[in-house]
């Protein structure tokens, strides 16, 4: 979109000023909205006058900058009306949309027409800021058209580059995968810098070290074998008790810290510095996988493979010069048919030998640009290794899980990198309806995964054993609603039909339940106190990980059967982001909108068996039915723990109401007292009465006929 171009056309204008002030006084965090939203402002750098006059300046550009961007659209659409205007066209022509420079632009239109619309359209590669100079550039000094004084300042800026790759109807663009792929085609063509950063679109960066802290562990010593490192997900705008669960503090401050300690975290999709030609296939120089513990297992069956040097320098840098690619880890062609990507390959694997080349190499003439486009064109990918053993990695909606998992088989580390204050902050879905379907996108790319080439269960000796049994893990969670679904269900339905299908007790089962209970509390323990997750934020994981497992979990499992035995795709549903700005209204309004979906309906079900089944369960001992009434607390403890997990669920769907967690509270009271009124008051529902015959009587034959067949069933208290 034009309006993409034009706000970040804007945002390096702005950049000048904002970048240059950053560094002069050395402030932090180094996104204008988070800075001048602090309450305080601490100072860093040189006279306190200085930094009060170019504050306000700053602010005030910032403010102009602000208005601009929000003029934009209205701007683009009135230039283009003008431009048309003047071209006099007649009715039925197409409209174009025109750029600031009076040239049409050659992506979507305003008004969509043949190949300007979305999902139709050329590739567009535009330089907004050109590579920096390699030495250092001071600003000039105060002046009146320039009110700071940047005569100390660096004033160098980052190459920035908007790239729209082409689309076409009909071609499957891989979605985000397609997407990275092409930017690093791209910017391998441009820049070829080594390492790359990877964030998400509604991702920001907030700590200026953040880079510096993660490329030491690239660079480090014996760090020539990590192939990316990855940073915690943080986010913002999640309501203060965080009622579904969207930190994820187990996940990032437990799993993949935990990770780091064998082979290292798994990628997730964003907040990740990778080194580039991991992406390109390359194995790692030598395999040090296993590591104290098992490191004869590392390449167990492949070790041949390694006795040849994976990385180091084979071919002459003349042998490179004649465009022979001796040394590329695949055949050429399978890196796609243009020849300058090809050659940027061995300078990204080598920057050292070639950086004379490389300094030379990086002006982003016609020609370059013109090759970046090539690189981003629909059909470039056409028979060639992108998206199979190139690049992230296609054929399911969690690239990022499987692209890090194909890194990992081939033996390369990575790393975790969690500073503070938080290297980069997201924005997540607080609204119950888009959380589940995230949730469900997650959780059907994971299966996806285990159904693909790409199933741990038979990726190569090098995988580290216990990454392995991750790998298993994250491939295979969402099968846990099965289970789920059982544990939820059963014992509040045997409370209404008086069948148990769990035998009474034994002393065995005590200690087994013991066993298993005493894990988990360690487990749980060690999350808290390891992870540095509170005990409260440890629950709400527990509790979104019910609704979902009930719920998104369960949907994804049906979804990929589908796929698998029918092959049908599955859609990439952008997580709907919070509208921005307007602090004046509830920032956490979007909390309690109710979109109801077919996702809803298991947890409802689970939610009203609970309470009927406790409701019949006491109202079976007020009637004198049942006796042993510390049993049958025992039951009623459990249904009100499943409850308890599907708090916040209810808490969501009653909608505004909610707010007040008294409703929620209320409305399973009232369910429960109908339930229990309605049970002892209509005889024949709960039959002719007395002790355990009641409960058979009840359900005439049927009930007797299970009663009879099944061993299984057990009357019970
Ligand atoms: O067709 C698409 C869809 C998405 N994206 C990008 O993918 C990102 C992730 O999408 P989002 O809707 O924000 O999903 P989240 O659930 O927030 O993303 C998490 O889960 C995804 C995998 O499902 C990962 O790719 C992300 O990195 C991870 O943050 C977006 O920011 C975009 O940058 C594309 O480029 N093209
Ligand atoms: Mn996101």
């Amino acid at each position: 979109m034009l309006l993409t171009y034009e706000a970040m056309a804007e945002a390096a204008k702005f950049a000048t000023v904002w970048v240059p002030f950053c560094r002069k006084h050395g402030i932090e965090p180094r996104g204008p909205e988070s800075y001048f939203d602090l309450k305080s402002h601490p100072y860093m750098g040189r006279s306190q006058e200085d930094f009060v006059n170019d504050r306000r300046r700053v602010r005030k550009d910032y403010d102009e900058f602000k208005a601009r961007i929000n003029g934009l659209d209205h701007d683009i659409k009135q230039r283009s009306d003008a431009y048309n205007a003047a071209r006099g066209l007649k009715d039925g022509e197409p409209r174009a949309t025109w750029m600031a420079d009076g040239t049409q632009w050659e992506g979507t239109w305003v008004e969509p027409s043949e190949n300007h619309r979305k999902g139709d359209h050329a590739g567009i590669v535009l330089v907004l800021l050109n590579h920096p100079s390699h030495s250092r550039q001071l600003g000039p000094p105060a002046s009146a058209d320039n009110p700071l004084d940047l005569s100390m300042v660096d004033v160098r800026l980052p190459m920035l580059v908007y790239v729209s790759r082409e689309k076409r109807p009909g071609h499957n663009h891989q979605k985000k995968a397609g997407a990275m792929n092409a930017l690093t085609r791209c910017s391998a063509v441009l820049s070829n810098s080594p390492f790359i950063l990877n964030l998400d679109c509604d991702h920001y960066i907030n700590n200026s070290q953040a880079l510096r802290a993660g490329i030491c562990f690239m660079l480090g010593r014996d760090s020539d074998t990590v192939a990316f490192v990855q940073f915690p997900q943080r986010f913002e705008g999640v309501d203060p008790t965080d009622l579904y669960a969207n930190h994820n503090r187990i996940f990032f401050d437990g799993t993949l810290r935990a990770l780091d300690g064998m082979q290292g975290p798994i990628y997730v999709g964003t907040g990740c510095l990778f080194r580039r030609i991991t992406l390109y296939g390359f194995d790692p120089p030598r395999i040090n996988v296993g590591g104290p513990c098992f490191p004869a297992l590392g390449g167990m069956f492949a070790k041949a493979k390694y006795e040849k040097p994976g990385l180091e320098l084979t071919t002459t840098k003349a042998a490179v010069a004649k465009g022979k690619h001796g040394f590329l880890p695949m055949p050429k062609k399978s890196y796609g048919k243009s020849d300058a990507f090809a050659d940027t390959i061995p300078m990204a694997s080598h920057p050292s030998p070639f950086a004379a080349a490389s300094a030379a190499s990086v002006v982003a003439d016609e020609a370059t640009i013109a090759e970046a486009v090539a690189v981003c064109a629909a059909a470039y990918e056409k028979k060639t290794g992108w998206g199979s053993d190139i690049g992230w990695v296609y054929g399911t909606v969690t690239e990022d899980v499987v692209t890090g998992y194909r890194m990992h088989i081939k033996g390369w580390r990575s790393r975790y990198c969690s500073i503070y204050p938080h290297a980069f902050i997201g924005t997540a879905p607080i609204n119950l309806t888009e959380r589940l379907f995230q949730v469900l996108r997650w959780s059907t790319g994971s299966l996806e995964i285990f159904f693909s080439r790409n199933n741990p269960l038979f990726g190569s000796t090098f995988l580290h054993p216990l990454q392995r049994v991750a790998y298993i893990n994250i491939t295979t969670y969402p099968f846990t609603a099965i289970f789920l679904i059982f544990y939820t269900t059963v014992p509040a339905l045997s409370f209404v039909t008086g069948h148990f299908i769990v035998q009474r007790p034994t002393t065995m089962f005590y200690v087994y339940l013991a066993i298993v209970l005493g894990t988990l509390l360690i487990l749980a323990v060690l999350e808290v106190k390891w992870a540095g997750v509170t005990v409260f934020e440890w629950f709400r994981n527990g509790q979104f990980w019910m609704t979902a497992s009930c719920s998104a979990y369960l949907a994804a499992v049906c979804q990929v059967l589908v796929k698998v035995v029918f092959r049908r795709d599955i859609s990439f549903k952008l997580t709907s982001k919070q509208p921005a700005g307007d602090e004046k209204k509830d920032p956490y309004a979007d909390l309690y909108v109710v979109r109801w979906t077919w996702l809803m309906v298991t947890p409802i079900i689970i939610i009203l068996v609970n309470i009927i089944g406790s409701a019949v369960a006491f109202a079976k001992v007020l009637d004198g039915e049942w006796t042993h009434w510390l049993k049958v607390a025992g039951g009623v403890f459990f249904n009100f723990w499943v409850l308890f997990h599907l708090y916040p669920f209810a808490k969501g769907i009653l909608g505004r109401h909610g707010k007040t967690p008294v409703v929620v509270l209320v409305w399973w009271a009232f369910t429960f007292v109908i339930t229990a009124v309605l049970y002892i008051n209509i005889p024949h529902i709960h039959g002719p009465g007395g002790k355990h015959g009641g409960a058979i009587g009840r359900h005439g034959g049927d009930a007797h006929h299970h009663g009879k067949k099944f061993d299984g069933y057990y009357l019970w208290p």
